[in-house]
């Protein structure tokens, strides 16, 4: 059994999670894999794949990056830690407002685990230990970044237990399901979540909280 799989999506989050590991090396390796839920599950879906095959399976995978927050429920440069996973935007828009892929009337083994996929609760019971500050809850992945007022309060209003959105966890918790490796997402909050505004990005600050957190993977 070889050790943790994290896997970003860009370079800059893998660089401020290595700058912060303090577990001996290749207890942890951290792999920037793309942006958003297709590329990360098809790359994740690949390492984990391989690591089995070389008789390595890692023992467990975390989603991390950077991440929009919700005003009022988690700050920027806070840290947040994902009790579940949930694909927002998996399902169909109606005149009458968004309905999930679970209630599409869809064979349910066409759904795979459905659009939402919990932390394994012992790994997520060892980061909140170890990042007792952080937010937990639930972390939507979305495949657009959240732009407009209106759409900001529909999703907040579909979804009382989100502190945040990002562009991967999904993807990557279906590949660690399918894989039979536990999962959890770590994410620090760059921007609020709301009218697009470049300006109100801190990514300097993520990217060092990121640095923070990263002592808890081992
Ligand atoms: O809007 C831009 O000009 C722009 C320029 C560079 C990067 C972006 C991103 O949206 C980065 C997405 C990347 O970071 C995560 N992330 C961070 N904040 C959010 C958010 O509010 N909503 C969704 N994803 C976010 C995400 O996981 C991607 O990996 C934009």
């Amino acid at each position: 059994m070889s050790g943790l799989l994290v896997v970003t999506a860009v370079p800059a989050e893998a660089e401020a999670i290595r700058a912060g590991l303090t577990a001996p090396d290749e207890t942890v390796t951290v792999v920037p894999v793309g942006v958003g839920p297709a590329v990360a599950a098809a790359a994740t879906a690949r390492l984990l794949a391989l690591a089995e095959a070389a008789g390595r399976p890692y023992r467990a995978v975390v989603s991390a990056g950077i991440a929009g927050g919700f005003a009022g429920r988690v700050a920027v440069g806070g840290t947040v830690l994902a009790d579940r996973s949930v694909a927002a935007d998996l399902g169909a828009e109606s005149p009458g407002g968004f309905i999930p892929v679970e209630d599409l009337g869809m064979p349910p083994e066409l759904l795979g685990g459905g659009r939402t996929v919990p932390a394994d609760p012992g790994l997520l019971a060892g980061l909140r230990a170890a990042l007792p500050g952080a937010t937990v809850g639930t972390v939507l992945t979305v495949s657009t970044v959240t732009g407009t007022a209106a759409s900001t309060a529909a999703l907040a209003e579909r979804h009382p237990d989100a502190v945040a959105e990002a562009m991967e966890g999904y993807g990557v918790a279906v590949a660690a399901a399918q894989a039979g490796v536990r999962f959890a997402e770590l994410r620090t909050v760059s921007n609020p979540i709301g009218p697009r505004d470049r300006s109100a990005w801190r990514m300097r600050e993520a990217f060092a909280a990121l640095t923070v957190a990263a002592a808890a993977l081992h």
